[in-house]
C-alpha cells in the first residue's frame, strides 16, 4: 500500500521541514514516561530544550544529569515558543492555569494525547496554536527506538492554528522525537483520544490482562502448575505479539503449528465471543459519550479511592509472584531486570 493509499495521510522525514522547530525554545513539562523521551530526543536534534518541573520534583536531577535545562513550569513556558504538556491527563488543567498566562500570541500548547482539550478541561486561549504529536508508544520506547535509529509512529493533530504553521510545525516536532522515521499519521483531537481510550481500556491494557489473568486462573483452579499457567499465557504472549507486530497475524498463524492455528480459529471465537463484542462496543460508547471521563475525573477528585484498591489487587495477583520468581530463573532475566531499572528510573 502506498502512501496515498491510506485514508489518511502519512508524513516521513522527507514531508518535514526542520526550520519550523529549529530556532525555537520547546519546555517540555514533566520528565516521565513521555516528557523524558521528547525532551533528549529534541535535544539532541538540534532543538533547545528546557524541562518544566515543579521546585521539589524528583525527577529534576535526572533530567540535569540528561544534559538538559530544568526551570518551573511557569518559567518554562514563559520563555518556550512551544510548549510540550506531559504531565499526567489528571494534572494538566491544573498545569494549564498556572501557565496560560505565559503562553503569548503566536506561541503552541502542545499534547501527546487529547484528553483535556477534547472533554473541555482545558479550553485554550485566543491566539496560540493547540497541537497534538502523540507516539503510539511508551514513552521507553520512543526514547530507545530513536536513540537504535527507528522510531516510532506517532500520530499529528492540530486543534487550534493561529500562526497558519501549527501542522508544519507539529511535524518538525514528530521528526525531531524520531516519530517521521517510522511514519506520522495525520487525525483528530477527537479521533486520537476515543481510539486511544478505546484501545488501552478493551485491548492492549485492559483486555490482554484479564485474558492473561483468566487464562492463568482457569489452569491453576484446574490443577496445572502455576509455572506452566505462566510460560503458557504470559510470557509466550510476548513472543506470538511479536510476530504479529513483524509480519500481522498471517505471520503469526504461519508460525505456529497447524494444529495451533486450527485450535485458535475454532476457539478464540468461542472465548471472545459476540458477548464480548457488545461489551467491547458498550467500552467504546462510554468512551464516545464522555462518562469514562466524567468517572475518571470525578475518581481524581475523591483522591482515587477505587484506582488505589484496583492497583493494589493487580500488583497483588498470584501471576506477578510467580513471574517474578520464574524471570529470576532464566537467563532473559537479566536483560528484563535492565528493562524494569530503566522504567523504574522513568517513574521516579
Ligand atoms: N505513558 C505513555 O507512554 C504515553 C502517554 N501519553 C500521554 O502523554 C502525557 C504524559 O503522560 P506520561 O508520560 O504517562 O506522564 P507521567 O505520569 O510519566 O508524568 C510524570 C511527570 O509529570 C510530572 N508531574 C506530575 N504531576 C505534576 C504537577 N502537578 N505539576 C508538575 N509536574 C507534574 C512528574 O513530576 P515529578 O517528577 O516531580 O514527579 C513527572 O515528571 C499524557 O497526556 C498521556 O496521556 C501518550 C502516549 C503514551
Ligand atoms: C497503551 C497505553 C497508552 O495509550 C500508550 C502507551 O500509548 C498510554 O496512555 O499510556
Ligand atoms: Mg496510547
Ligand atoms: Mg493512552
Amino acid at each position: 500500500m502506498s502512501d496515498d493509499e491510506f485514508t489518511q495521510p502519512v508524513y516521513h522525514e522527507e514531508d518535514t521541514n526542520p526550520d519550523y522547530i529549529a530556532d525555537k525554545t520547546v519546555a517540555v513539562l514533566g520528565y516521565g514516561s513521555q516528557g523524558h523521551a521528547h525532551a533528549q530526543n529534541l535535544h539532541e536534534s538540534g532543538v533547545d530544550v528546557v524541562v518544566g518541573l515543579r521546585e521539589d520534583s524528583a525527577s529534576r536531577a535526572a533530567a540535569k544529569e540528561d544534559g538538559l535545562r530544568v526551570a518551573t513550569p511557569v518559567e518554562a513556558a514563559a520563555e518556550a515558543d512551544v510548549v510540550s504538556v506531559l504531565v499526567p491527563d489528571t494534572v494538566q488543567p491544573a498545569v494549564y492555569a498556572a501557565i496560560e498566562d505565559e503562553l503569548e500570541a503566536g506561541n503552541t500548547l502542545q499534547f501527546a494525547h487529547g484528553f483535556n482539550i477534547h472533554y473541555g478541561q482545558i479550553e485554550p486561549k485566543d491566539g496560540i496554536d493547540v497541537t497534538m504529536v502523540a507516539p503510539k508508544s511508551p514513552g521507553h520506547i520512543v526514547r530507545r527506538t530513536y536513540e537504535s535509529g527507528e522510531g516510532t509512529p506517532g500520530l499529528v493533530a492540530v486543534y487550534q492554528d493561529e500562526t497558519g504553521e501549527a501542522k508544519e510545525e507539529a511535524l518538525a516536532y514528530a521528526s525531531a522525537i524520531g516519530c517521521a522515521r517510522a511514519g506520522v499519521i495525520q487525525t483528530s483531537f477527537k479521533e486520537e483520544t476515543e481510539t486511544d481510550l478505546f484501545g488501552e481500556q478493551a485491548v492492549l491494557c485492559g483486555g490482554v490482562t484479564s485474558l492473561v489473568k483468566q487464562g492463568y486462573e482457569v489452569l491453576v483452579d484446574a490443577g496445572y502448575s502455576p509455572e506452566m499457567a505462566y510460560f503458557e499465557v504470559l510470557n509466550e504472549l510476548k513472543l506470538i505479539v511479536d510476530l504479529m507486530y513483524e509480519g500481522g497475524l498471517g505471520e503469526m498463524w504461519d508460525s505456529v503449528s497447524d494444529t495451533a492455528e486450527f485450535g485458535g480459529l475454532t476457539r478464540g471465537d468461542v472465548v471472545v465471543d459476540e458477548g464480548a463484542r457488545e461489551n467491547m462496543e458498550e467500552v467504546l460508547e462510554q468512551v464516545q459519550n464522555g462518562e469514562f471521563a466524567q468517572e475518571w475525573i470525578t475518581e481524581n477528585q475523591a483522591n482515587r479511592p477505587r484506582f488505589n484498591q484496583l492497583h493494589e489487587r493487580e500488583r497483588n495477583h498470584e501471576i506477578e509472584e510467580v513471574g517474578e520468581r520464574l524471570r529470576e530463573l532464566f537467563e532473559w532475566a537479566e536483560e528484563e531486570t535492565e528493562d524494569e531499572q530503566e522504567r523504574a528510573e522513568v517513574r521516579q
